[in-house]
């Protein structure tokens, strides 16, 4: 089910590319919700986790975005209460090879679309947001995160028996600084709102991060010319961009041979019962 509510009739562009996709997709939906200002949202429940489709899908979104030159600004938020998004669809992770490969590839795509976007991106957090969910945050430009102590944001992968890919654990270490990162990548930290606001992993915390996101959007953002804007953020990702296009192939090498090894396996499949006996519990 695709929700549009492409309210801005004047973005024709934008409004054609997204209904001629909308009979495949599935789980998110673009809408402009201000001139120039473009909510893309995400819904696939329970829990957003990141699947192939939807890794896809998400991409192919953004693309359309990158495309039209009256959207200047990205507010990436989830419609699912309590949740942005689970991270990586740990179904995933038990597929075939061929499948891994394609899976993984997707993923680094939807990185390299939402980091690398011209826009400026803002995620809004309503929820939690472990592992490639905070990915999702860590790639935009602006994190708001709800004042509710129930979400948690972080790379939790540790606890899994696996390890961020190092492209992520490099945006992690960006962003709150390299001790913090250290530490918090080995023990699997999912930080409580606050805690994130006081390491940087989030740069603002308020009861509604939608209505926030939308005001910074307006009366901050957009006051600032937007090509200084995009122009900035290429000075300081575009070094990363070009070393992750450097090592794309070897880092989805990597991932196919970490995850099919047996241990990892093992704790994989342990993992998911644990998420299904604490639901069972509920
Ligand atoms: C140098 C060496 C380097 C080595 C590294 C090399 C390469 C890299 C290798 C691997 C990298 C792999 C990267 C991984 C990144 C990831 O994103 S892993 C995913 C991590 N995510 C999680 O751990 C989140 C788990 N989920 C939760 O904590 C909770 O579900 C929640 C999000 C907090 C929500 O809680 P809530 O109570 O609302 O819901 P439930 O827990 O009841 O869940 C509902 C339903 O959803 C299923 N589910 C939850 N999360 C996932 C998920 N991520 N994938 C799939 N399914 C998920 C859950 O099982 C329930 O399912 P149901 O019982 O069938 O309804």
């Amino acid at each position: 089910m695709i929700r549009s509510a492409l309210s801005y009739p004047s973005k024709k562009n934008l409004v054609l590319q997204c209904l001629r996709r909308m009979s495949s997709l599935v789980s998110t939906s673009v809408s402009e919700v201000h001139p120039g200002v473009a909510h893309v949202t995400m819904h696939s429940p329970p829990v957003n986790s990141l699947s192939l489709s939807f890794c896809q899908e998400l991409s192919q979104n953004l693309q359309v975005i990158h495309k039209d030159k009256s959207i200047d600004i990205i507010l990436l938020q989830s419609d699912i209460p309590g949740i942005f998004s689970a991270g990586l669809d740990i179904k995933e992770f038990t597929q075939p090879k061929e499948r891994l490969m394609e899976f993984w590839t997707a993923f680094q795509q939807l990185y390299i679309d939402l980091y690398g976007a011209s826009q400026t991106t803002i995620a809004c957090m309503e929820g939690s947001a472990p592992a490639a969910g905070c990915m999702l945050a860590l790639s935009c430009d602006y994190r708001v995160m709800t004042s509710n102590t129930k979400a948690k944001i972080g790379l939790n992968e540790s606890l899994l028996g696996i390890a961020a890919p190092p492209w992520l654990a490099q945006q992690m270490m960006d962003t709150v600084g390299s001790r913090v990162a250290e530490l918090s990548l080995w023990r699997g930290t999912l930080y409580a709102p606050e805690q994130a606001l006081a390491i940087g992993l989030v740069d603002e915390l308020h009861e509604n991060p939608r209505e926030r996101a939308l005001e910074l959007a307006v009366a901050e953002f957009q006051k600032i010319p937007r090509q200084a804007r995009a122009a900035s953020k290429t000075l300081t990702r575009q070094k990363r961009l070009k070393h992750f296009h450097q090592e794309r192939q070897a880092d989805l090498e990597h991932f196919v041979n970490f995850i099919t090894q047996d241990a990892v396996q093992t704790q994989l499949r342990g993992y998911l019962q644990q998420l299904a006996a604490k639901k069972n519990k509920k």
